[in-house]
């Protein structure tokens, strides 16, 4: 049975408009899946319900046989993190190590497993030398890894992440990729919403495409960025290399450089 299940799940926002449509869609331990679509596709709602902060005006979310409807957020949040799109809507301590350590501290966790969590949480998001800081006199980006850093420190199984990539640099990248090859080892799921197709191909193993308020897609990357149908109504692009690939008029299922290398070299 999977962890997280969205059964008909639909959200209208209090002034009535219906952001999602009947979403369906599933997901086991240890996976690595990323949401993508247009802006206003619909996926922020989507992933909100997933933690509790939306309950579904229709259908159902259920996380490890929990019905978010029964429970609070905050409860939800053992089971399922969130970090917000926006750094600057999550925190709200002066300083870095407080704020990583207040949802441990929440679970009413042990004092030394708090601490534990704070650091290895640190460590994974490389904010190590700004836990005495005030998080924003950080520039944007930092105060993102301090963000994934305060949800990683919950420990939750599955752990989402909101346009993780925006304003990263390449030092940055590498870090989010760690981060989530040893969280994903751990067996945390992971579930990103990305427009950055490049994030997808190197990182995650699935790809749930949403247009419309619904889902239109979901499958393994290769089937999804070979699906030129999907991603023209998504209005999404095939990764650079696909669409290298794609023009050259070899390797109709390419993802990766290594692979556009093998093709060319049998077309010499
Ligand atoms: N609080 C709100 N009240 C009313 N409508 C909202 C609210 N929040 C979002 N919406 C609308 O719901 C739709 C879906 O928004 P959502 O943020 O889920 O999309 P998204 O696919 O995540 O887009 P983005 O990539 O821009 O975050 C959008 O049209 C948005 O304007």
């Amino acid at each position: 049975m999977s962890f997280l299940t969205l059964t008909n799940a639909s959200f209208a926002y209090p002034n009535g408009y219906k952001a999602v449509d009947r979403v369906n869609m599933s997901f086991n331990k240890g996976e690595s899946v990323a949401i993508v679509g247009q802006n206003g596709a619909g996926k922020t709602t989507t992933v909100k319900m997933m933690n509790g902060l939306l309950k579904p005006s229709e259908g159902d979310v259920v996380i490890d046989g929990w019905n978010t409807r029964d429970y609070t957020t905050a409860q939800i949040s053992r089971k399922v993190g969130y970090v917000f799109q926006n750094p600057d809507d999550q925190i709200f301590h002066n300083d870095v190590y407080s704020e990583i350590e207040f949802g441990p501290r929440k679970l009413g966790l042990p004092e030394e497993q708090v601490k534990a969590n704070v650091m290895k949480a640190a460590e994974l998001a490389g904010v190590v030398p700004f836990l005495k800081d005030n998080p924003y006199n950080l520039p944007y980006s930092m105060r993102k890894f301090v963000t994934i850093a305060s949800v990683i420190a919950m420990d939750s199984s599955v752990i989402i992440l909101d346009e993780p990539t925006a304003g990263q640099d390449l030092p940055a990248m590498e870090r989010l990729a760690n981060l989530i090859e040893t969280l994903n080892q751990e067996g945390k799921t992971i579930i990103t919403i990305t427009h950055d197709m490049e994030f997808v191909v190197n990182n995650f193993h699935r790809v749930i495409v949403m247009a419309n308020r619904q889902v239109i897609a979901d499958d393994d990357k290769r089937a999804i960025f070979w699906n030129l149908d999907v991603l023209e109504r998504a209005m999404l692009k095939q990764p650079h290399i696909s669409r290298l690939g794609y023009s050259l008029g070899i390797g109709h299922n390419i993802l990766a450089i290594p692979e556009l290398a093998d093709e060319l070299a049998k077309h010499k």
